[in-house]
């Protein structure tokens, strides 16, 4: 098979699987297919009514079949209001069924995927499959669908009742249906990659606008609206030209289209009188047979005009389809076992590991193993590896080589949803939800009292800052936690951390952004915490004092675990710690001078 024709087939397959989706409302399906069956036959049987009062009451001068004619026009006028209605209704509701289920399962599959996958998925492209992506598709179910369908039942019903009434010139009305077809077909193979680049046109417009959205302030703090404007508008006319492009295509198209529809009833009229005025064919059956000419061109427009949208519906259901069907990298094994209780031995085994499209490793041959209730610092220059060491904990990712143990066992055999329960982790970046600060803290135990709360803002010391504002615990924070500064914001996310159930806890860089006092002042208080509540706690620290109290540090140089050991240990017996602690004494007697 030629490539193109295998990539016009794939084309529009992920519609096939839209259209399957549809037997989750059967009743909405056969309900719409009903109606537009039936507002067919209305359609169809107008012109029969039309032959019957012209040559049996107009021709025969019956009134009273003029009048039942009228009646029964009525009548088709009213039953095709009627199915219009009922098939509309049904494909309107079954389109946002469809949709609510498709916007809800891939919510749920983001909500699902590792985070390898979200780091290298752009966020806007996601807003777009789930927002503009899903409304092709809905749009598709809505209208086109049904267009094509009724315009094929249509096309077929009105070519039979046309061959039935003159073979000749029903033969000379039918050619417009494969001109036209093919036509079509052309219009599709050669557009479906034009509108898979729309959307993704629209997908990169949306990645700069939620940039900006989010980095308005770096914008404006290095004073580049104009620069940020401009890169907005060049996106902008990209998307502008790309559906012009698809515009261009539809205006070669459809005129030729509309010429032989023309030509056709030229032929239909001038053959058709011809026939009428020679006698072998009556002047009701040229009006019905017109009438049947102008019923057989609309649905070969109504196919036309939906042949873009379908294009359109397919790119964009492919689209859809690859977040839907994107492999979730971390997932429970077979035979997984629930993490209840923790000894506090967290073994690496000889550990490497290599982001997914990271051409060199972050971590190389990492082993090392924690005795109960130990305290551990990680250390380390920037990027040599210190988050990743702790984001295999809790199966962020997996290892390339070598494996994670708690207790002896793989972490790897443990369900995802109980080991990630069980490690209460503050990450370096803050993310906050808009909501109040006690839906912040209570962000993962939502049934918290306002007790337990102030407990755990206590020890993050973070409670008299909060009783100092108005509202208190229910003041309400903003996006991503606007309104506070990045210290509160960092001592927020460690008091939602310590009210869950964690049984071994992780604090990767978190008191950053707190000045040195404030951070002692945690520190002590977690290590109090750490040492009662955690089978074993891992900090990731650039800070002596954490450093110091810890009960062993490990010390990461470009992605190796180059010594281990207490601070006394290492004083004596790591240059590099010495290098690292000596910059920080150097960076605190700068800051106090
Ligand atoms: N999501 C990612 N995808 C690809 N590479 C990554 C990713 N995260 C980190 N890296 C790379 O892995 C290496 C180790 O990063 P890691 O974040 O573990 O360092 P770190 O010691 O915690 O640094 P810092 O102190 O700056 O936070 C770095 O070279 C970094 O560029």
């Amino acid at each position: 098979m030629p490539s193109s024709d295998l990539e016009e087939k794939s084309s529009l397959l992920p519609l096939q699987r839209v259209l399957g989706s549809l037997r989750h409302y059967p009743w909405l399906t056969l309900g719409g297919l009903l109606s537009a069956l039936l507002l067919i036959a209305a359609y169809a049987a107008t012109p029969q009514l039309f032959r019957w009062a012209i040559d049996q009451g107009v021709a025969q001068r019956n009134l009273r079949v003029v009048l039942y004619g009228a009646g029964g026009l009525v009548a088709a006028a009213i039953a095709r209001g009627v199915f219009n209605f009922g098939q509309s209704f049904c494909a309107e509701a079954l389109s946002q069924g469809v949709a609510y289920d498709l916007r809800n399962r891939i919510f749920q599959k983001i909500q699902n995927l590792s985070f390898s996958y979200h780091d290298q998925a752009q966020t806007s492209q996601l807003l777009t499959r789930v927002t503009s992506d899903i409304e092709q598709v809905r749009t598709f179910l809505s209208t086109s669908l049904i267009q094509v369908i009724s315009g094929v039942v249509t096309l077929v019903a009105i070519a039979i009742i046309l061959l039935i009434m003159n073979w000749e010139l029903a033969l000379i009305t039918l050619t417009v249906v494969p001109a036209s077809s093919w036509l079509m077909a052309r219009f599709l193979r050669q557009n479906s990659s034009l509108f898979r680049q729309v959307q993704e046109q629209l997908s990169n417009l949306n990645a700069v606008l939620q940039e900006n959205l989010i980095g308005v302030r770096v914008v404006k703090a290095f004073v580049r609206e104009d620069v940020e404007t401009e890169r907005y508008s060049h996106l902008n006319q990209d998307l502008v030209a790309a559906n012009l492009k698809t515009v261009r295509s539809i205006r070669n198209t459809f005129p030729f289209i509309f010429l032989l529809s023309n030509l056709v009833t030229v032929a239909v009229i001038g053959y058709g009188g011809a026939a009428v005025i020679g006698g072998r064919f009556s002047v009701g059956e040229l009006v019905a047979f017109n009438s049947y000419l102008l019923l057989i061109l609309q649905p070969i427009l109504l196919i036309g005009f939906a042949a873009p949208a379908i294009a359109q519906a397919a790119a964009s259901a492919e689209r859809v389809y690859e977040v839907v069907d994107a492999e979730i990298e971390i997932r429970d094994r077979p035979k997984a076992v629930p993490f209840v209780t923790c000894g506090g031995r967290i073994t690496f085994e000889n550990v490497s590991f290599r982001y997914p499209g990271s051409s060199t490793p972050a971590l190389r041959h990492v082993s090392f193993e924690t005795r109960p209730n130990e305290l551990i610092a990680i250390l380390g220059m920037t990027g040599s590896g210190k988050s990743t060491v702790v984001n295999l904990i809790p199966r962020f990712y997996d290892v390339t080589d070598g494996a994670v143990r708690i207790d002896g066992r793989d972490v790897r055999d443990f369900t995802l949803q109980s080991l990630r329960s069980r490690i209460g982790i503050v990450f370096q970046e803050t993310t906050l939800f808009s909501g109040t600060i006690l839906s912040n803290i209570t962000y993962a135990k939502p049934h918290a009292t306002l007790e337990e709360a102030i407990a755990v803002a206590k020890t993050a010391q973070i409670h008299d800052f909060i009783i100092s504002l108005p509202e208190g615990y229910h003041t309400l924070v903003g996006e991503r936690g606007v309104g506070l500064s990045g210290g509160q914001k960092q001592r927020l996310a460690i008091a939602r951390t310590l009210l869950t159930d964690y049984n071994i806890l992780i604090l990767d860089d978190s008191t950053s952004a707190v000045d040195a006092k404030t951070s002692a002042e945690i520190q002590a208080a977690l290590d109090d915490l750490m040492r009662r509540r955690t089978c074993t706690s891992f900090v990731v620290a650039q800070r002596i004092s954490t450093v110091r109290t810890a009960d062993r540090i490990l010390v990461m140089d470009k992605g190796r675990l180059v010594a281990q050991g207490t601070h006394e240990e290492l004083l004596k017996t790591s240059p590099l710690y010495g290098v690292i602690l000596e910059s920080q004494v150097k960076k605190s007697v700068v800051a106090s001078a």
